[in-house]
């Protein structure tokens, strides 16, 4: 696997190994020498998935300390807009955000250490997100931004979402938890 560095401290695009054959393919989404050695996360306390229809935006979401984690996300099935924000004080890249395409095809991933939210949104097809995360559920410290009220420039315009994630507040008014700590996982 491919482990490359993105706009944003600390949060990477992994591109791995795609084998295939006669039958399909076959692909390693973890190791956790070649994460440790990229100083990755590899102590991952939960895994989840989550599959969601065409249109639908997800996130932005993050734990706040002391709950905050890593996660490494990909996608099994289908294609999504994946997007990152920097949410660490102090980071040079503060705010800003990053989008790229996860897909069963390109069998992407993106690591995003402790400090940064996430979303995503399904603008072509259905999609499955697997996620590992550092720390566990903790729904007290389970927390959001609005996904429209960060400077996103997401391809939808009227997704379906949860009515937890229409009720969040915007960017500009965030008064963040997390410190930037030199981009460790
Ligand atoms: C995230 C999470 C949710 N839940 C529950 C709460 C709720 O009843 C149901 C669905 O939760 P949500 O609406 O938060 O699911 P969802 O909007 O898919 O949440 C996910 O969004 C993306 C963008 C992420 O980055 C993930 O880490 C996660 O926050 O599952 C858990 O039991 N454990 C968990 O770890």
């Amino acid at each position: 696997m491919k482990i490359v560095p993105t706009d944003i401290a600390g949060c990477f695009l992994i591109i791995p190994d795609i084998r295939r054959d006669e039958r399909g393919s076959f692909v390693k989404v973890f190791h956790e020498d070649i994460f440790r050695e990229h100083g990755l996360a590899t102590d991952y306390a939960e895994e989840y998935y989550s599959a969601s229809h065409r249109n639908v935006v997800r996130g932005l979401h993050f734990q706040t300390p002391p709950h905050d984690h890593a996660k490494l996300v990909y996608c099994v099935q289908g294609s999504v807009m994946d997007a990152a924000l920097d949410l660490r004080r102090g980071s040079p890249t503060y705010g800003h955000n990053l989008m790229l395409e996860l897909s069963a095809a390109n069998g992407h991933m993106l690591y995003l250490p402790r400090g940064l939210a996430h979303g995503f949104c399904t603008p072509k097809e259905p999609a499955m997100m697997v996620y590992k995360v550092t720390a566990t559920y903790a729904p007290d410290h389970d927390a959001g931004l609005a996904w429209d009220k960060a400077g996103i420039d997401w391809p939808v315009k009227e997704p379906i979402m949860s009515a937890r994630d229409r009720q969040f507040g915007a960017l500009a008014d965030f008064d963040t938890p997390f410190v930037f700590d030199g981009g460790q996982p």
